[in-house]
């Protein structure tokens, strides 16, 4: 498509909300610029919102209920009229979004992977017993506890650039965050190494950035507006991912991976379920048409619930 193909769908203007971390202000940044290249008529601004999330970041994330709390004043904003759309990392966003809301757009997933971050070692197995890991992820937590059971891992929370703050001050030998965050904001140089997707199973929707708007009947057809941004196998792997999680009532308060990749037309979609210490762990995975995302998060779900996954999630 030619940009003169697309500016005659596009209004005059359009807002784009945002949070108002570093992170969240590139990625809102990132989808304006594309979306200037396409309709450079549109005027496209950003509106910054402090969620209560983010008022909240230094408290543990999984006690103050969930993803939501990050999401909803910037859907206040589309529901009245004052933003039109609203870019999020799909990480970040409720498994079942509020009824009027969609995501138009899912983007090309960045690196999925987790990354270890640390001044003195390259990586988890170079660490000494005792030495203090900082993340704010159970799932993270959980993972590294049952390989590491040596190391002392301590919550971390806050932006990324107070994370590593945290780090440098000496509070922890090293700490954990998704390569994706850090390639974003041009971080990747702290990478010591990646923990591989076999040790470190990712989070649904990890590096994936996503599209937010409010449905409506009046006004411009965003999500074709929208659909030049949009990653057909990129949205495949999330669907899957985000499956497993729904269907197994994940929140931020278990620890819960879900990773999808796609082959030719084949899937592959690993899951895993823990106790926060790691102890108890449940792993499945399924291949199935890439087609059928859903289907096959049904699946690896339903693997995992027959391991006894609910007496986990209830724990
Ligand atoms: N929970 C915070 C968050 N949400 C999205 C990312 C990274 C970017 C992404 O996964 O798209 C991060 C930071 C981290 O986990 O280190």
């Amino acid at each position: 498509m030619n940009p003169s193909d697309s500016a005659a769908k596009a209004p005059s203007r359009l807002v784009i909300a945002s949070r108002e971390s570093r992170l969240a202000m590139w990625q809102a940044e990132h989808v304006r610029d594309r979306l200037k290249l396409l309709y450079p008529q549109c005027e496209i601004s950003i509106l910054g919102i402090t969620t209560l999330g983010d008022q909240l970041l230094e408290q543990t994330l999984s006690k103050l209920g969930g993803k939501s709390l990050f999401v909803k004043e910037l859907e206040t904003a589309m529901a009245e009229g004052r933003a039109d759309l609203a870019v999020h990392s799909l990480k970040d966003m409720p498994m079942t979004l509020p009824d009027g809301f969609v995501i138009a757009a899912m983007l090309e997933r960045d690196d999925a992977r987790d990354a270890l971050i640390s001044n003195h070692y390259a990586s988890l197995a170079e660490l000494p017993a005792g030495a203090v890991v900082g993340t704010g992820s159970l799932r993270r937590q959980a993972l590294i506890a049952a390989r590491y059971p040596q190391l002392l891992i301590k919550p971390l929370r806050g932006n990324l650039d107070t994370r590593l703050a945290k780090l440098d001050r000496g509070e922890y030998a090293a700490i954990i965050l998704a390569a994706a965050g850090l390639n974003r904001l041009g971080l990747a140089a702290r990478i010591r190494s990646f923990l591989p997707p076999e040790m470190s199973l990712p989070a649904p929707g990890q590096g994936t950035l996503a599209i937010e708007i409010a449905q409506r009947d009046d006004g411009p057809d965003l999500i074709a507006l929208l659909a030049p941004l949009h990653h057909a196998p990129s949205a495949l792997v999330s669907i899957a991912e985000r499956t497993v999680s729904r269907q197994l009532g994940g929140s931020c308060q278990v620890p819960l991976s879900a990773y999808a990749t796609i082959s030719g037309d084949q899937m592959h979609l690993r899951a895993m379920v823990a106790t926060p210490d790691g102890r108890r762990m449940l792993t499945a995975e399924a291949r199935g048409p890439a087609s059928a995302p859903e289907a096959l998060g049904l699946q690896v779900a339903d693997q995992l619930r027959a391991q006894g996954a609910a007496d986990i999630l209830a724990t």
